[in-house]
């Protein structure tokens, strides 16, 4: 039977006296792919704070089951650290083991395909390098859940489809399960097994995506009409 690393339930977010999140259910199976849409101001990176246990002031239920980590929109590298040093920089070990450490960041930059990256300062990066690191760094911790708080949100478009297929590469090698923010329904489409609609504070729909990988957005297309329809989005139809 499947098993959940994490179980939301009945959960509430309160900001003052105005409910963003008002009885959120959800559950997340180990090693599922889950893309979690939703207007601006819907709540997304509440919830994602609240999964990642950055925001503890809850009503209802909120569970994970093992290690979490976390990648956001802005890589958030430590431009007084060399590249390796942010990678480990989480790891939160007992002593100090720089080869070790060394070998892990490494390891996990060979990943993204920046091993030649180990010693360069974080502000010489490219903002798609930037955001490998960035990625890098969230799976040296070898997480069961891995939020994702629209990661590719900033990068040209070219850059953005070679993160989705290494984000594929990486989930197909670690398979964290995966919590995905995104604007992008085509994202969504393409990289997860579930999406996830987010409004009025709860989940409002849940879509299947069984087409076999690798995708295109349009081997879904059915879904991409309901979702749109979800958000209260009219395409235009086609001529
Ligand atoms: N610390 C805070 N104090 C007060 N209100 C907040 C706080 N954090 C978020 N909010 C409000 O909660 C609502 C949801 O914000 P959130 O950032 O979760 O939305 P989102 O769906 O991620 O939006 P976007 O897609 O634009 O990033 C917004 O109206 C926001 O103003």
């Amino acid at each position: 039977m499947a098993e959940p690393v994490t179980t939301v339930s009945g959960l509430t977010k309160r900001f003052g006296d105005r409910a963003v999140l008002n009885g959120v259910d959800l559950s997340i199976e180990r090693g599922e792919f889950v893309a979690l849409l939703g207007r601006s101001g819907s709540g997304k990176s509440t919830l994602l704070r609240v999964l990642a246990g950055l925001d503890t002031e809850i009503e209802g239920k909120s569970e994970v089951d093992g290690t979490v980590s976390v990648a956001f929109q802005q890589p958030r590298l430590l431009p007084w650290r060399k590249v390796w040093r942010n990678i480990v920089l989480g790891l939160r070990r007992g002593g100090e083991n720089r080869s070790r450490d060394r070998a892990l960041a490494e390891q996990a930059l060979s990943e993204v395909q920046l091993a030649e990256h180990a010693d360069a300062w974080p502000l010489t990066l490219s903002g798609g390098e930037a955001q490998r690191v960035s990625l890098a760094r969230a799976l040296v911790r070898e997480p069961d859940l891995l939020l994702l708080d629209e990661p590719f949100g900033a990068l040209d478009a070219l850059t953005r489809l070679a993160m989705h297929r290494l984000v594929e590469d990486l989930w197909r090698t670690h398979r964290p399960a995966v919590l995905l923010v995104t604007h992008d329904v085509d994202e969504a489409l393409v990289l997860a097994d579930r999406i996830l609609v987010l409004g009025d504070g709860h989940i409002v729909a849940r879509h299947l995506l069984d087409h076999p990988r690798p995708r295109a957005a349009a081997d879904h297309a059915d879904v991409r009409r309901r979702v749109l329809a979800d958000l209260g989005v009219t395409e235009s139809a086609p001529a």
